[in-house]
């Protein structure tokens, strides 16, 4: 850190458990990786690449080494898994996966009517090639899924083998864990926690209000996804209590 400041939360290090923060690229360039991990490395645990993006990304192969040489993980986004699947072209998904040396990938449902049975053999299949991160819940709005389902599917896909369940939101934040106005379906997350454990756990978060609101609930430490690459330094400052949504909330008797 550039100063000394007393009474700061501790933060974990990398390589994290939890505290972790999940990047979502959706097309930088190589320059614009090259900047960002600069600026970031030692903040992003996880780079996801959105969606289908990869699909139309040029360098496609050089921009995953940049990041993985820089000791930072790439997956693509759960959604571009479900493409391969509805053409079924999950054996060709596992090629992709090999030729562009993934370590890890998303495997979800958020698109398509996928039997939960089937999506768990997926996820046996395809851990014993990589770590494997899988979503749950819907990216359809209309879909709401009640609290002991996701229990139960979340704990399944452990189960199964994902290393961590990830709790959908979409880039927005207006699904899933959240209503269409962003706010947090609170009595959901809390269910959630009294029966899987936190660090299992990666909440999709994408905007400012819905970081400030995990980080009240569950510390500086809480493992957070789909942020914005330019959203990476706000947020650990949130995390630390250094920005006005937080600030009160660390610093205890350290006061005047
Ligand atoms: O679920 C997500 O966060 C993303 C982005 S969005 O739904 O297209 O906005 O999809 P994913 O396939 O997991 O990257």
């Amino acid at each position: 850190m550039n100063y000394v400041l007393k009474n700061l939360p501790v933060r974990t290090e990398k390589p994290r458990v939890t505290g972790f923060t999940m990047v979502m690229d959706k097309g930088l360039s190589l320059r614009e990786v090259d900047n960002f991990l600069s600026a970031n490395s030692d903040y992003v645990d996880i780079v996801k690449l959105g969606w289908a993006t990869s699909y139309l990304t040029k360098n496609l192969a050089e921009k995953i080494q940049l990041y993985q040489d820089a000791g930072v993980p790439v997956y693509f986004g759960g959604t571009l898994f479900e493409a391969f699947v509805i053409r079924d072209q999950f054996d060709d998904y596992r090629k992709v996966l090999e030729k562009y040396d993934l370590r890890f990938a998303e495997i979800s449902d958020g698109s398509i009517s996928l039997p939960h049975e089937k999506k768990c053999e997926f996820i046996r299949i395809l851990s014993q090639d990589v770590t494997v991160l899988s979503e749950v819940g819907s990216k359809d709005a209309a879909k709401i899924i009640p609290p002991y389902k996701w229990i139960e599917q979340m704990q399944k896909e452990l189960d199964a083998g994902s290393w961590k369940v990830i709790g959908e939101a979409r880039e927005g934040g207006t699904v899933g864990l959240f209503r269409d106005s962003g706010e947090v379906r609170q009595g959901l997350v809390e269910e959630i926690l009294t029966k899987i454990p936190e660090e299992k756990i990666i909440w999709e978060a994408p905007q400012k209000e819905q970081q400030v609101w995990f980080v009240k609930l569950l510390g500086a430490n809480v493992n957070l996804g789909n942020i914005a690459p330019n959203e990476l330094i706000p947020l650990e400052t949130i995390r630390l209590g250094l920005r006005g949504d937080t600030f009160d909330h660390f610093l205890g008797d350290h006061r005047l």
